[in-house]
Parts: C-alpha cells; structure tokens; sequence
C-alpha cells in the first residue's frame, strides 16, 4: 500500500493476494451509466470499506461481485474465478461462500430469531437437525444473543435485528461477508457493538469482508483500506489515516462530509429552469 488517496485504482501495489479483483468494470442500467472503469481489490483477511455518495453504485458493486448483476465489460474475480461466467449452478455454489447482509436486513418476520438463523441452513445443507441446532445456537453466541432465539423479529431492538441478521450472514461459515450499510438507523452504542462484531468475527475466523457505507467515521474505525467511488470509478483509496489526510479535495468533501464539493450531490436531472417551466415529463 503506498502513495494512497492519490485518484486511482493504480495506487496500491497488485497483490495476489486479493480474495476479489474488480478490474475495469462498466455497469450501465438503460442509458444511465452507473460504472464506468472501476478497479478496485480486496485483501483476503481484510476488512475493505466501499463509501461513495447516495446513488454512486456502492450496493451496484456488492451485486455484481456476488453475481445478481453482470457487468456489460470488464472482470470481476472472487477467489479467482470469473463470477460473470458462471452457470447458475457454479453461482450458485460460490454464493453460498459468501455472506450478504443487506441494507434492509430484512428477517422473516414469521420466523423466529433461531429460525430466522437455521434458514439458510436448511436451505443450502442436508445437516441432521442436531447439528443445524448446534450451528445455530454458535452463531448467535456469537453475536450475544442464544438467550433471545425464541424472540420474533417484531420484539427485538433495531440493533439487535441486526445482530441476528449478522448471525445468519455467517451461518454458513463463508469466506467472505459483504455488508450493505451495516449501521444505518443504529443509535450510536448498538452502532458501536455491530463495528466490533464485524471486525472481530472477520479477524476470529479468518474472513474477509466489504463494508458499504456512508458513515466515515464507522468506516475509519473498521477498515483496513478504503475505497470511495464516485462518476462511476474509484475517486481515491487508501488506508483510514491516508484518506483523512488525504490533499484532494473530492476526498476532503466526503469525509468532512460537506454537501458542497467535487461530489456529486445531486441524482442526475434536466436543468431546474426546464422542468420548472415544462411539462411533467
Ligand atoms: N433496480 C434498479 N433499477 C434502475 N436503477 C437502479 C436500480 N437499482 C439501483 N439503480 C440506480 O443505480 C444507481 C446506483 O445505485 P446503488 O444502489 O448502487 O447506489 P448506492 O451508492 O448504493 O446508493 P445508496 O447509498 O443511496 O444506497 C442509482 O442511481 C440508482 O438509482
């Protein structure tokens, strides 16, 4: 890692070491061009921070890594293996490796906290019942809930919801854990107990993980590298300290966190005059 926060993907030294490797990948939805030459790597064993603005293609990038977009060019690897030319099946198989825990963190809300966990269990394994008990009542040991498995999801805490969302990421034991937004809606404390699960869950069992966020503070206090994506590439990477004292000023904008800079804060439109004067379009 060197010359960092500099503006390009270029600015780490290729590692083989990297568990996913995005190079050059475009990504448009209709005429809107949402990636557009993006590079970026994550280490495996490291925790790997993507922020970027509302609307930048953070949530874009976790798809198409773990297979439920295809770019329109570009590579993308996980492990080595292309994940735009799998069959379902392959995709299938890979996604199983990888942990999701998605910006709604939608639980079952007919299941129970216990069920809500054994559920890709059952789904994705033909484990005997007493072993998808034992797995389960491990994983929520692990984020400090066992005692609450019989709790539905409208009777926990926002923070604990996402514990258990947590829970059923890694009930599968996968190699790597991708986080949509993992603190939004969190007061500050149950926020401060998801940031130590994530990194000591990644370090405990050798994971890897990619945190989408917008919360730079949360970000710097997780990540070993950090990604911020904006036009649809990587604006600048870097370690936390390098991205804060980072010189550019896109960089600066973001994690001072001012809405006025290089950054776009506005979804694309037609000129305010025109749509105020024309007609609804
Ligand atoms: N299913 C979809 N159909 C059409 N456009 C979409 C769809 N999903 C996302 N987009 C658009 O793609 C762009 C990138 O969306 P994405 O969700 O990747 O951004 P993001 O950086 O994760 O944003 P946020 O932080 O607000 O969640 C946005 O402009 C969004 O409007």
């Amino acid at each position: 890692m060197n010359d960092a926060a500099s503006g390009t993907a270029a600015a780490r030294a290729p590692s083989d070491d990297a568990l996913v490797r995005l190079d050059n990948v475009a990504f448009s939805r209709g005429d809107r061009v949402i990636l557009n030459g993006l590079s970026l790597s994550v280490e495996r064993g490291s925790v790997t921070a993507i922020m970027g603005g509302s609307g930048s293609g953070k949530t874009t990038v976790l798809n198409l890594i773990g297979g439920r977009l295809r770019p329109d060019s570009g590579s993308i690897l996980v492990d080595g293996i292309s994940v735009p030319d799998l069959r379902t099946r392959e995709l299938f198989a890979l996604r199983k490796r990888m942990g999701m825990l998605f910006q709604t963190g939608a639980l079952l809300t007919d299941l129970d906290v216990f069920e809500n966990v054994a559920f890709p269990i059952r789904e994705h394994t033909e484990l005997p019942e007493a072993l998808v008990r034992h797995v389960v009542q491990l994983k929520l040991e692990l984020v400090g809930l066992r005692g609450a498995r019989r709790l539905m999801p409208n009777e926990l805490s926002g923070g604990m919801a996402r514990r258990v969302a947590l829970a059923r990421a890694i009930a599968l034991d996968p190699v790597m854990v991708m986080y949509d937004e993992p603190f939004t809606g969190l007061d500050p404390i149950s926020m401060g107990v998801i940031v130590k699960l994530i990194r000591d869950l990644n370090d405990a069992f050798g994971m890897t993980s990619v945190v989408v966020t917008h919360d730079v503070e949360e970000a710097c206090s997780i990540a070993d590298y950090i990604y911020l994506i904006g036009r649809g590439h990587v604006i600048a990477e870097g370690t936390p300290e390098q991205m804060r004292n980072s010189p550019l000023e896109p960089v600066k904008q973001f994690m001072q966190g001012l809405t006025d800079g290089p950054v776009a804060y506005h979804y694309p439109a037609r000129d305010l005059v025109d749509d105020l004067l024309g007609a609804e379009r």
